[in-house]
């Protein structure tokens, strides 16, 4: 399966820019013969947090129309990274993922906020999971500082997910925590990584490395440090192969785990 990665130049708080670039480069992606497209985080209005009351997708009702058009008439899916949105009072960080119907499959409301970013002081942390199929491939997404809670991770890999897409805004300054996270989700997961991170005209804040990890743990591609389209082929029967190889999901003792799982 051909995957479109978007490792896109998100412009600060100018969702018109950001709207217009996706569409772009997602008919782009499609005409290279992309079957899945995914997108970074927050990409339509960057981290402008003090600005979210007047930027923020109400109800994500622009996004869902956007994404949902875009993928039934290029018919392609959509791991539509995310976006600011405002439901009632609250603000949050969502992604929306669409089948190749333009069919909405996954709305998820990023769980883990980071602090570091002032994400909890501004948005509000949803409580649902985010596992769903595309075609008959069975996939999750998680948002960035997510990758940080591999006990999450597994949750939706037990759930049947063979790939994980994580869509992020991930900075330089911590670009090989990035690298390592990824490729352990994917191996102790025995599932896919696609990673997509975003870019800044100034590298040293954002510099991009979106990544394709394969469940044996290789990277398939990296990005570099510029905006970039991607498409990156993959096969997805690499996951029961490698399964099959190091019976993992077999060989756990949860009965072991449970209280790993508790806030102390
Ligand atoms: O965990 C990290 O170091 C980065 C996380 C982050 O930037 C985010 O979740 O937006």
């Amino acid at each position: 399966m051909k995957l479109g990665c978007i490792q896109l130049k998100v412009a600060f708080g100018d969702v018109e820019k950001n709207f217009a670039r996706v569409e772009q480069l997602i008919r782009e992606a499609a005409a290279k013969g992309a079957e899945i497209v995914v997108l970074p985080e927050m990409w339509n209005t960057s981290y402008a947090l003090k600005k979210l009351e007047g930027l923020a997708d109400v109800n994500g009702e622009r996004t869902k129309k956007f994404l949902a058009n875009l993928s039934k008439e290029l018919n392609i899916h959509i791991v539509g990274g995310s976006v600011a949105t405002k439901k009632g009072d609250s603000f949050y960080n969502t992604m929306l993922t669409y089948n190749r119907q333009g069919e909405l499959l996954g709305e998820y409301d990023k769980a883990h906020l980071f602090r570091l970013m002032d994400e909890h002081l501004y948005l509000s942390a949803g409580d649902g999971q985010n596992n769903f199929k595309l075609d008959d491939l069975d996939a999750a997404g998680v948002i960035c500082y997510d990758i940080r809670f591999p006990e999450w991770l597994r949750l939706h890999a037990l759930n049947g997910a063979k790939v994980l897409f994580v869509s992020a805004q991930w900075p330089t300054a911590r670009i090989d925590h990035w690298k390592t996270l990824l490729q352990a989700r994917a191996i102790e997961n025995q599932c896919f990584v696609v990673a997509i991170n975003r870019i800044s005209g100034n590298h040293d804040n954002f510099n991009g490395q979106s990544m394709v990890i394969e469940p044996w743990g290789e990277v398939l591609w990296t990005g570099g440090a510029d905006e970039e389209l991607a498409i990156v082929d993959v096969d997805f029967s690499k996951v029961d192969e490698v399964r099959t190889r190091i019976p993992v999901y077999d060989d756990r003792r949860p009965e072991l785990y449970g209280d790993v799982l508790k806030k102390k």
